[in-house]
């Protein structure tokens, strides 16, 4: 944040000077440019020319330093009568820099920096065009007006970084706009429109032109008016009648959904200190909250997430070809094939983007039944959106030639292959050439697919999670003929939906899923020796994922495991007993999960899987004692004696089992880096972002340690060939377990050896 000095306008009706000081986007990124243009331009420019090349490449600390220099030369200078702080690029500010927050702080603080700004005695005015989040809106909280474009969001997202507002936002914005609605933003980081800013109290106007002239004819008219009454730290905060009750609700909801994270919890803390005491000590206890945060693990790894978010967009391929070297081709129209549960979810997050759709099923009823429930998920989304539902934007067809002239087809149908072979036959004959086809399939060969087209070089996976138009995570899977322009162009419209999307070569289970068999195979063993589903779910719950293996099992329903486990031919029915009945394939294999669904036990869909239910579809799990007497009697059917295992052993058997197929995937190239891997579990399978994701958990553990624990299981379970530790978590041990931002290019020298 930036600014320092600026430009000076003379409002030619009156003559009165205003300082404008310009910001750009996050402290770090900020070039000030300081004009003090004041009409005259000569001497000045030069002079500001060189002041802007010195700061070009300093870091937050000299904007900071600049900002406070400035507003110092404004306030003193009795020409000036009023200061407008503005961003540049169309962005106000994006808050502190994160990458500071590894390093030395230096520079002047932010806090007095701001109360310097809210203290001044002419008439500070924000202009937020973009972007006004975290540090950057708590500057503008600091000012005594906010002017703001109506595309302007802003918003408090610390707690998204295991972090709480520490520049006063905590403290100020439950002044400005009443407790409820503070608490609301600062525990759930939600960004909020200029819209709702206005109706919030957040912003004093919106304008649909451009804001800095806004504001600056806005900070003539306030020039020279009293600003007692707005300075936001001297407010009241207004208490909520029964605010105990009201606070105690705050946190209990927190403490639900945080699963174990510390910031949503110290945010309740902070805004109740600024309900319950004078602003000073208020701020104290912001300082003193932050700083159990920000030294925290669980800040660390948040901040790891947020820029292996980024890192991800900058894909790769095994063969070079990247995102910095594939062009997208441009998608004006989609088409989705198969309106079932997935096809529905799709056609509404393509429909969301502004593209236009074509929605095609082939049975009547089907068609009909999709067509309702696209409509009303899209009416619920624009609704909460605050805009109109884009129903026009889909067409509906029974016909599959009605994709003629898309650009891309996403192909949804049931996951069969000869059925999707025969759709992609029938694409290939009907789509205008150089139209991407685009499988949802979750464990299909993409290859074998594609070799059933033309061109295979079209041919790309783009694996969503169900549901399609909520979750975040889009796998976009590279087979060997997916040209790099196919998947730049999935990445794109992955983007453009919003989507996490990470880019992964095709393999059984592609990254996700492939992870995922290990972490349920342990779960099953487990069960096998002795554990329970309570003591395995209560073990991964409390380490904080939303749901553990039996529980989320019962949710999506045992039968489509069974069913792929059917058709890999693991499953074999009936109640072989003995040492052959746990073997497949030369190794352990564990048919607990066959045998109950053989009892006709789905999960919550049948009232009865891992847990009872009330009744069928019920969500409420109790423990069943059925299910616990019949893995008693199957223990004793296959003479397996049960032991007491800890909770410390279930998560070493689950997340290392899992982690260290991470490392085979990395070790393959399937995965280009760890942030890869991490952004899928975090945004797909209900890692808990305060974990960091498999990868980074592992380094936080330490891979000698996840070494050492992998050896330990594989000697006790030598008939578990998975739990053999990877080579390249050995070579990384080996070579001094190197922090996890430095894997992708170890990983990149290994694949160049090879
Ligand atoms: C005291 C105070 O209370 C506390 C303690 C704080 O203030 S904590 C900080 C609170 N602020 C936030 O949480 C906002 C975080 N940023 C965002 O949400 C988004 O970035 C954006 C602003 C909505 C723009 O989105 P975008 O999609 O247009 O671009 P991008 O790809 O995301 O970002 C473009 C490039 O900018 C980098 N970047 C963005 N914001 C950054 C930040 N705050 N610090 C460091 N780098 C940042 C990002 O890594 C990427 O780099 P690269 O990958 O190109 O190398």
């Amino acid at each position: 944040m930036t600014s320092l000095g600026g430009r000076r306008r003379t409002s030619p009706r009156c003559g009165r000077q205003v300082q404008r000081q310009i910001i750009q986007s996050t402290w770090s990124s900020l070039r000030t440019r300081t004009h003090r243009a004041v009409r005259r331009m000569g001497g000045g420019a030069k002079a500001n020319a060189t002041a802007h090349a010195q700061w070009a490449q300093s870091s937050g600390a000299v904007v900071r330093q600049a900002i406070v220099d400035t507003v110092k030369i404004a306030l003193s200078d009795p020409k000036v009568k009023s200061v407008v702080i503005c961003g540049q690029n169309g962005n106000f500010c994006g808050g502190a820099d994160i990458k500071e927050f590894g390093g030395e702080m230096t520079g002047p603080p932010l806090i007095p920096m701001i109360h310097a700004i809210e203290a001044a005695n002419k008439p500070m005015v924000a202009a937020i065009e973009g972007n006004a989040l975290g540090g950057g809106l708590e500057l503008a909280l600091g000012c005594h007006y906010r002017i703001a474009h109506s595309k302007a969001r802003l918003g408090l997202p610390e707690v998204t970084l295991g972090l709480l507002p520490a520049a006063g936002g905590s403290q100020r914005l439950p002044r400005l706009i009443g407790v409820p609605d503070a608490l609301d933003l600062i525990t759930t980081g939600r960004i909020v429109t200029a819209a709702e800013a206005l109706r919030l109290g957040i912003v004093d106007q919106v304008t649909e032109h451009n804001t800095v002239d806004a504001a600056v004819k806005f900070a003539l008219s306030v020039a020279g008016q009293p600003l007692d009454a707005r300075r936001i730290s001297t407010f009241p905060c207004p208490r909520p009648p029964d605010s105990d009750a009201l606070f105690e609700e705050a946190m209990r909801k927190v403490r639900g959904s945080a699963r174990g994270a510390m910031a949503p919890v110290a945010c309740v803390q902070a805004v109740r200190a600024a309900a319950t005491l004078p602003y000073e000590r208020g701020m104290e206890r912001e300082k003193e909250l932050m700083a159990t945060l920000f030294t925290s693990g669980q800040a660390r790894a948040l901040q790891y997430v947020f820029f292996a978010q980024r890192a991800v967009g900058r894909w790769s391929m095994p063969s070079g070809a990247g995102w910095d070297t594939s062009k997208p081709r441009p998608v004006n129209k989609a088409a989705v094939i198969g309106l079932g549960t997935m096809g529905r979810g799709i056609t509404v997050a393509l429909a969301q983007t502004g593209l236009s759709v074509v929605a095609i099923e082939t049975q009547e009823k089907q068609l009909m039944e999709a067509k309702q429930a696209v409509t009303s998920m899209l009416e619920r989304g624009a609704k909460r959106r605050g805009a109109a539902p884009a129903l026009d934007r889909i067409s509906y067809s029974r016909n599959i030639q009605a994709v003629a002239d898309v650009d891309l087809v996403i192909e949804a149908v049931f996951e069969d292959m000869a059925l999707k072979l025969e759709v992609f036959r029938q694409l290939s004959a009907f789509c205008k050439p150089g139209t991407l086809l685009c499988t949802n399939t979750s464990a299909l060969d993409v290859d074998e697919l594609a070799r059933g087209t033309p061109n295979p070089e079209l041919v790309v996976g783009m694996h969503f999670f169900a549901p399609a138009h909520v979750m975040k995570l889009l796998e976009v899977v590279y087979g060997k003929r997916s040209s790099p322009q196919a998947v730049a162009t999935a990445m794109q419209l992955g983007k453009k939906m919003g989507k996490a999307s990470v880019a992964v070569g095709n393999c059984r289970g592609f990254v996700g899923n492939r992870m995922l068999r290990l972490y349920v195979e342990q779960a099953f063993f487990l069960l096998e020796e002795g554990a329970t589903p309570e003591l395995v779910d209560g073990a991964l719950e409390e380490f904080g994922f939303p749901m553990g293996v039996f529980r989320m099992s019962d949710l999506s329903g045992l039968d489509v495991g069974w069913r792929t486990r059917k058709a890999a031919g693991q499953a074999q029915p009936g109640e072989a007993s003995g040492q052959s009945a746990r073997i497949r394939n030369g190794s352990r294999y564990s048919p607990i999960g066959d045998l109950v669904c053989e009892q006709g036990r789905f999960g919550q869909k049948t009232g009865r899987g891992w847990y009872q239910y009330d009744k069928p579809g019920s969500r409420v799990a109790r423990s069943d004692p059925w299910l616990h007497s019949f893995l008693e009697q199957y223990r004793a059917r296959h003479g397996l004696v049960a032991r007491s295992i800890d909770r410390q052993e279930v998560l070493e058997r689950c997340l290392y089992a899992l982690v260290n197929e991470g490392f085979r995937i990395l070790e393959d190239g399937i995965a280009a880096g760890p942030e890869d891997i991490d952004v899928i579990y975090v945004f797909g399978y209900g890692w808990p972002g305060h974990r960091g994701g498999p990868m980074f958990y592992a380094s936080t553990v330490g891979l000698p340690k996840v070494l050492e624990r992998l050896e330990h299981y594989h000697q006790a379970h030598p008939d578990v060939p998975d739990l053999q530790p990877c080579g390249l978590l050995r070579r990384l041990v080996a070579s001094g377990s190197p922090p996890v931002h430095r894997w992708r290019e170890v990983i990149k020298k290994l694949h160049s050896q090879l």
